[in-house]
């Protein structure tokens, strides 16, 4: 891992009623982009505002650029993206901007060259000039992310930046995290979509009942160990019977899509005992006078993981 930017010992919040985080321990790389998943009452919030400075923790250590969180040295390098958000209606979307610039002690004239290129960044533009009570929430989930970015920060912590966001405005800003992940900055994600989280983290957390359950790189957690997709022409379905019977593995064909202008061809689905197995089966396949088109490691989507890691739990989130 790069040069840790976040690192938190048994860093606790405990709100007196039983919830809250326990003990999280946990290290983010700088550059990094880091989802934070878990169900509803999770804790995710909570551990999100001990690092912003918002909470102060009940119990362990937590550092931003070995800075102490909540200390001015650590906020500087710190923007933030709160989950419930409510701006000056007031105040037009780039004054909201401009006021945050103050508050972070921007030099008056970067400020306005800033404000507006955050507004153009975020999708704002022009409506900048508009009065917030006039933005949908989607503009004031915008408006949200041009202040969590007005410091130029380091680190942006972004707890359900797209939640209000049409399917077009979640593309928007998903390749608006690229872009500032390709500048260098470290994401810290709390979101429920999950398909946003696989497309821009390196690592996952998962968080359950204010505990660390899970945490992996994305690409092995999704990645499974040992099932596979094989995609085979000429197929017939007594070849199945057969290879079931020659193997003694589970192997069955399944519904992917098969590849453009291949119209004769099925997907197999194998479970192997370990991953030497493919060469057998692939060399079984083609013995047949089958054609293999295709073959690699079947993958889960991080919902089916998400699912699959909660579900049995006795104690998921706000539910007993
Ligand atoms: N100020 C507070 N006082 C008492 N309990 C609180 C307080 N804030 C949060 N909680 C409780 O702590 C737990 C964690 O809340 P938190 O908001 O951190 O969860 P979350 O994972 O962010 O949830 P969501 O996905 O719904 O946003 C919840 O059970 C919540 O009810």
């Amino acid at each position: 891992m790069s040069q840790p930017i976040i690192e938190t010992h048994a860093l606790t919040k405990d709100y007196g009623n039983g919830r809250g985080c326990r003990g999280i321990t946990l290290t983010v790389g700088t550059g990094e982009a880091f989802g934070f998943l878990g169900p509803n009452g999770a804790g995710k919030s909570t551990f999100v505002k001990m690092l912003v400075g918002l909470i102060r923790p009940t119990g362990g250590t937590a550092t931003i650029m070995n800075e102490p969180v909540g200390s001015i040295e650590a906020r500087r390098h710190i923007g933030y993206l709160p989950e419930l958000y409510r701006y000056q209606e007031w105040l037009s979307g780039a004054e909201v901007v401009m006021l945050h610039a103050k508050l972070c002690g921007i030099a008056p004239a970067v400020a306005k060259r800033r404000v507006p290129e955050l507004l153009d960044r975020v999708g704002i533009g022009l409506r900048g000039r508009d009065r917030v009570k006039h933005y949908s929430k989607g503009m004031q989930q915008r408006l949200g992310l041009a202040c969590a970015l007005v410091n130029d920060p380091k680190l942006v912590f972004l707890d359900e930046p797209a939640s209000a966001l049409d399917p077009i405005g979640r593309m928007e800003v998903r390749n608006l995290l690229q872009e500032l992940r390709q500048e260098g900055k470290t994401i810290f994600l709390n979101s429920h979509l999950l398909e946003d989280v696989e497309l821009l983290c390196d690592r996952v957390a998962l968080l359950n009942n204010g505990n660390i359950l899970q945490t992996g790189a994305v690409s092995d957690v999704l990645q499974e160990k040992t099932r596979w997709h094989l995609c085979v022409g000429g197929f017939a379905p007594f070849i199945l019977t057969w290879l079931t019977e020659a193997t003694g593995l589970p192997i069955r064909v399944t519904h992917l899509p098969v590849p453009h202008g291949l119209s004769d061809c099925v997907w197999l689905e194998a479970e192997l005992e370990d991953n030497e197995q493919i060469g057998w089966l692939n060399s079984l396949i083609v013995e047949q006078g089958l054609t293999l088109y295709e073959v690699k490691k079947a993958k889960t989507r991080l919902d089916e993981w998400f699912m699959n890691a909660v579900s049995g739990l006795s104690h998921r989130g706000e539910r007993v």
